[in-house]
């Protein structure tokens, strides 16, 4: 009798075809809605469903719609921290953005009471704040240096989608009040319309599951981007990205994700979820049909199923299960 551990081991091969049949299983679920308050994003085809999975040393598997293109949204909010702490240091980004899960909404409108600091870098107010921090000389440098950045991590050119980046600039009222009412606390001191145009845009970069899965990849990775080499991030900033996106990422939704999936994530109202199994795997999935807390329904299923499967749970793989990759490697199919 395999034990059940054996019988999780997977090969190259045969793991294709288990997301093949994972992708089959989900692709007839259609509950939830496409987001609908960026005019934009109400265009997405709620059939759109992509499943990419990167490993650190550059192994990339995908499944669907996995180089469809699509915009990054609040994805982004995850790799902006890590500039902004590259820009400032730990210290002084604690001073203007703390690290405490909210259990709102993400783009509920409030403020830490005693300290006025946004909450954390995963909710708007806090990753508005967060975009405010990139230096350069004028938008255009800053622009260029956070498109800079997501190339490290994505490995190629990329570029911003000017209609998304319009319609939530025209339809950010929202989020403007926000960066009204943390200029009024000082913990916006830049010009605001000029922070709020660099947040839109970092939220319009286009990207596919199979960018983002090698994105996550790179945050497992240490900040090196397994496919080119290349390092994205200071390896020292890696820890507080993914305890923010432990505890922060999936929004209101947080507790129950780590309690089942047990890992840190970020979603994007556009459908994507990021995934990181930290010194393993980069896990994207991409689907428009979100829940009522703005997560991707097959995206948080998927990401259910992969890490039950694979006891990826940090709790199960911390407490002497076998890796990912060593499962991968295991020549004997289950
Ligand atoms: N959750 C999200 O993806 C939100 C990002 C979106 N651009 C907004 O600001 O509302």
């Amino acid at each position: 009798m395999p034990s059940d551990r054996l019988s999780n081991s997977v090969t190259g091969q045969n793991f294709q075809s288990y997301l093949e049949s994972l992708h089959r299983k989900y692709q007839a679920l259609r509950d939830g809605n496409v987001a609908n308050y960026i005019p934009e994003l109400a265009k997405a085809n709620p059939d759109w469903f992509g499943i990419a999975i990167a490993t650190v040393d550059g192994q990339v598997f995908s499944v669907g719609d996995a180089d469809h293109l699509f915009t990054i949204q609040s994805i982004s909010k995850v790799f902006v921290q890590g500039l902004a702490l590259e820009d400032h240091g730990r210290d002084y980004f604690l001073t203007r953005v703390g690290v405490e899960p909210t259990g709102d909404a993400f783009n509920a409108i409030v403020l830490d009471e005693q300290s006025k600091r946004p909450y954390n870098p995963m909710v708007n107010a806090g990753a508005i704040a967060t975009t405010s921090l990139i230096k350069g000389n004028g938008p255009t440098e800053r622009l260029n240096r956070l498109l800079e950045m997501f190339r490290g991590y994505i490995g190629h050119d990329i570029f911003v989608d000017a209609s998304t980046f319009m319609s939530e600039r025209t339809t950010g009222d929202r989020n403007r009040a926000m960066a009204y009412l943390m200029r009024n606390f000082g913990m916006i001191d830049t010009n605001l319309e000029e922070a709020l145009d660099l947040y839109f845009q970092q939220c319009s970069v286009m990207v596919s599951c199979r960018d983002l899965a090698v994105m996550a990849a790179t945050l497992a990775n240490r900040g090196v981007n397994p496919v080119t080499g290349d390092r994205a991030v200071a390896a020292g900033y890696i820890r507080d990205m993914l305890s923010v996106m432990y505890t922060c990422g999936m929004y209101n939704f947080a507790g129950e994700w780590s309690y089942r999936v047990g890992l840190p994530a970020k979603s994007g109202v556009s459908g994507g979820i990021i995934v990181v199994v930290p010194n393993q795997i980069g896990i994207a999935v991409f689907s428009p049909l979100l829940d009522h807390r703005a997560n991707s329904v097959r995206g948080v299923k998927v990401c259910e199923e992969l890490s039950e499967r694979f006891e990826l749970h940090l709790f199960d793989s911390s407490m002497g299960c076998r890796t990912f990759l060593e499962k991968l490697a295991q020549s004997n199919p289950p």
